[in-house]
């Protein structure tokens, strides 16, 4: 997953876009970048690391401009090596374009190939944001007419790239002396939504993944993006946006209000706190149903994403609440870190035991989702180094079962500790007494009690079926060998 974001400002908005990156880090701890529009220049700074330690000082100097769009990447095609794949990328024609993506195309290979052999445009990274946006560019060349770009030829553009690109996309690009355009896939897969603030100079817009990244820079929000719509904020601040797709239906991404978004953002009408205490709800009644509740004697989250869900958990089936894992606050997310050793060794590094929440006693750790096993298999041993009689575990997810192809980097079915193993066997896979995972329908619902408009969700990951059409096993092969090291 990645963070985007995109100021219209009236003052400088490099520091804005700076903090609204602060906000999302949680979604892409790989590389950060920021480009501005100054004047006839774009100006950008991009590199690998997480968004305090990619800004110097002297690099927020050269991002000046009253608009921007910025990014943190989590990558899921090319690698995480390669600065060159960081965000925003540039292209020139026509007119200029900076351009952030969050998502991941299943067709990208094909669309390169047609950009080189068509539309005589090379693609100089292994990026599948690199090809969307050349896509855009060249549909944006076809619809404009002349040297002056209107509505118009935009949002015909877009069209145009809904019936062309295969995948998730949000994505936000300026476009040089026209403003900022902003558009999400036909299914709404990944997130973006909109949001103002007032100033003594006039208004001020911000497109961003979430929520908490308007909030917590001082806009209000607005709304959601819908599924397939396009929206341009042009010079004048002034925003106009139209429906570009021609059968758009909103099935967001479940794993978001699972494990990716922050529990503070608000996504699709849905808060995502609310549905991870809902969350907890069901997994309670499936945990009563499953084990006996009288051998449990306190409840555990492991920190951080699953916190809500165990609290509430734990409220229900009236059991004690204890955080007997501590986390060092400087280790950033182990999931969606690059590489298996660097996450394994990172559980260690960031999670540790209170003993005397452990000894003698038996334990039911929550976490949010078990994928790899990766935090699980290690929390079970620490448990029972810390002195826990018996560890039970339970996930408010399903088990994950099947790849990701639209934006979380789980590119191997062979990887996911569930595949091929019954829940007896992952509970032997990783050491726990018993074990118990949330039905995928109980999840839905914890999203959809919420927003009831929410008639059908991206899940693939749990039950294989993709919302874009059959992904054709040549892409899966290709994802695997490329990424699945
Ligand atoms: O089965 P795995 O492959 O280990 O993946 C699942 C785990 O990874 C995530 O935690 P992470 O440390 O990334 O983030 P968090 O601090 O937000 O919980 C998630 O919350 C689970 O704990
Ligand atoms: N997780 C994402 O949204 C990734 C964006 C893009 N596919 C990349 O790999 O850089
Ligand atoms: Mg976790």
């Amino acid at each position: 997953m990645c963070g985007i974001v995109g100021v219209m400002g009236r003052a400088p908005v490099n520091q804005t876009i700076y903090d609204s990156l602060l906000l999302l880090q949680h979604r892409g701890q790989d590389a950060a970048g920021i480009a501005t529009a100054h004047e006839q220049f774009f100006n950008m700074f991009k590199a690998k690391g997480l968004v305090r330690d990619v800004f110097r000082t002297r690099n927020m100097r050269s991002l000046p401009g009253n608009s921007g769009v910025g990014q943190v990447r989590y990558p899921t095609a090319g690698s995480s090596d390669n600065e060159d794949e960081a965000q925003p990328f540039y292209v020139n024609a026509p007119f200029g374009i900076t351009f952030v993506h969050n998502g991941n195309l299943t067709n990208w290979r094909s669309l390169r190939e047609e950009l080189f052999r068509i539309d005589r445009r090379h693609i100089n990274t292994n990026s599948d944001s690199e090809v969307l946006l050349n896509v855009f560019a060249h549909e944006l060349q076809s619809a404009a007419s002349g040297a002056n770009l209107d509505d118009d030829a935009v949002f015909a553009a877009v069209s145009v790239v809904h019936r062309r690109a295969k995948g998730a996309y949000a994505v936000i690009a300026q476009i040089a002396s026209f403003g900022m355009v902003a558009f999400r896939d036909p299914h709404g897969i990944r997130p973006l939504c909109l949001g103002r603030q007032e100033t003594e100079n006039g208004t001020e817009w911000m497109l961003a993944s979430e929520s908490v990244a308007l909030t917590g820079c001082g806009f209000s929000f607005v709304r959601d993006v819908d599924p397939g719509e396009a929206i341009i904020i042009d010079l004048d601040g002034q925003v106009r946006s139209r429906q570009c797709a021609d059968n758009p239906s909103l099935t967001s991404c479940l794993f978001e209000y699972v494990y990716f978004a922050r529990p503070d953002s608000l996504m699709d009408g849905v808060s995502v706190y609310q549905a991870r205490l809902r969350m907890g709800e069901y997994l309670a009644d499936n945990v009563a149903r499953a084990l006996r509740l009288g051998d449990i004697d306190v409840v555990m989250p492991i920190p951080d994403s699953s916190r809500p869900s165990a609290m509430q958990l734990a409220a229900r089936l009236d059991l004690n609440y204890r955080e007997g894992f501590i986390k060092n606050r400087y280790i950033g997310r182990t999931f969606i870190m690059p590489g298996q050793a660097v996450r394994k060794k990172s559980v260690r590094q960031k999670l540790s035991a209170i003993d005397m929440e452990f000894r003698g006693k038996n334990v039911l750790l929550i976490d949010d989702s078990i994928v790899r096993g990766t935090t699980s298999r290690q929390i079970v041993d620490m448990a029972r180094e810390a002195g826990a009689n018996k560890v039970f575990f339970a996930s408010a997810a399903p088990p994950v079962r099947f790849p990701n192809v639209y934006g979380i980097d789980m590119p191997t079915q062979a990887e996911l500790i569930a595949t091929g193993r019954s829940i007896d066997q992952i509970a032997d896979e990783i050491g726990a007494d018993g074990l118990v995972f949330q039905h995928l329908e109980d999840l839905e619902r914890s999203v959809r009690d919420l927003n009831p408009a929410m008639t059908q969700f991206e899940a693939s990951c749990f039950d294989g079926k993709y919302v874009t059409g059959d992904i054709d096993a040549q892409y899966l092969a290709e994802l695997s060998r490329s990424r699945g090291a």
